[in-house]
């Protein structure tokens, strides 16, 4: 039985007389401990989708279910990474976590506490960083502590929207491989948005599409078998891992020169305006 459901799901923002359709008639499973990235464009829908599996937004039409159950509201059993890290800036790394475990584990004494933030701490490698804001953090720190803040609430599903989006390449690719030692340690259920194909063919299980919008749904989806742990160097050489990535590449193509076809011209109203033309010579003196 599939863990995450979408079943025929529509959703638009805006009142009736204008409304901008998001997403339209669009269906995803998801099984338990799979790690599923979704891939679009940009505007296509994908943090509407985050926020609809979150239960910060609820479907116009159709349902979102967690194990048989619809979802009908943001809870500690759904930890989400949004791209802007949404840290406490006034506190500091340790405190940011520990807010957070407070509130999904309030009876925790303060100790044990501590050294259950400590441990989330080390596993984004921000040892000795414990005490700094996150003002006084890179970039790529931030994102290791907002991976560590959710992954601390033990949420049963993982939503990452576009995690690692303002990363340099670099840092990147050791946020993902940390992603998925932590994924492969402590096996969740993921739900990655990303607009990198290769992040997506490194990371995930299954690479699903999303096409472009507006009324957008899912596209064709890609299984990743390549086996695990995926090591980046000898994957450049792999062909396989050459084949998927052309193949998901080559049906984004596709599918958005098909929707710029599909799209209407828009029938422009233009303004009502009369010619000037020119009237007799005026001298001014
Ligand atoms: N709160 C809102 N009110 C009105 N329109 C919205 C709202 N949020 C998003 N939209 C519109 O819905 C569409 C989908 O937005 P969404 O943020 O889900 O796309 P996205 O694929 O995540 O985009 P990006 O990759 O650029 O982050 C966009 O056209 C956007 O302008």
């Amino acid at each position: 039985m599939p863990y995450l459901e979408l079943e025929n799901v529509s959703f638009g923002y805006g009142p009736a007389s204008n409304r901008y359709e998001v997403l339209k008639d669009a269906s995803l499973s998801v099984e338990e401990n799979e790690f599923v990235a979704i891939i679009g464009f940009s505007g296509s829908g994908k943090s509407t989708l985050i926020s609809l599996l979150a239960g910060l937004e609820r479907p116009d039409a159709g349902s979102v279910r967690m194990a048989a159950r619809p979802i009908k509201a943001p809870g500690p059993d759904k930890g989400i990474m949004f791209q802007n890290y949404s840290l406490l800036p006034w506190l500091t790394v340790q405190g940011n976590i520990e807010l957070a475990v407070k509130q999904v584990f309030p009876d925790m004494p303060r100790g044990e506490r501590r050294r259950y933030c400590q441990h989330y701490i080390d596993l984004v490698s921000l040892t000795g960083s414990d005490w700094k804001l996150p003002g006084e953090l890179s970039g790529g720190m931030r994102q290791r502590l907002s991976l560590a803040r959710t992954l601390a609430m033990k949420p049963e599903v993982l939503l990452l929207d576009e995690p690692l989006s303002a990363l340099d390449a670099l840092t990147r690719s050791v946020l993902q491989d940390e992603i998925i030692r932590i994924w492969e340690e402590d096996r969740r259920t993921v739900v990655m948005i990303t607009n990198d194909v290769d992040e997506a063919v490194i990371m995930a299980d299954r690479i699903v599409p999303l096409t472009p919008g507006p009324a957008a749904s899912f596209g064709k989806e890609f299984a990743v078998s390549l086996p695990r742990p995926r090591d980046r160097a000898t994957l450049n050489f792999n062909e396989d891992y050459k084949h998927l990535r052309n193949e998901v590449t080559k049906y984004l193509i596709q599918v958005n020169s098909e929707s710029k076809e599909l799209s209407p011209v828009a029938d422009l109203p233009l303004p009502d305006l009369q010619p000037i033309t020119p009237g007799p010579r005026v001298a001014i003196a």
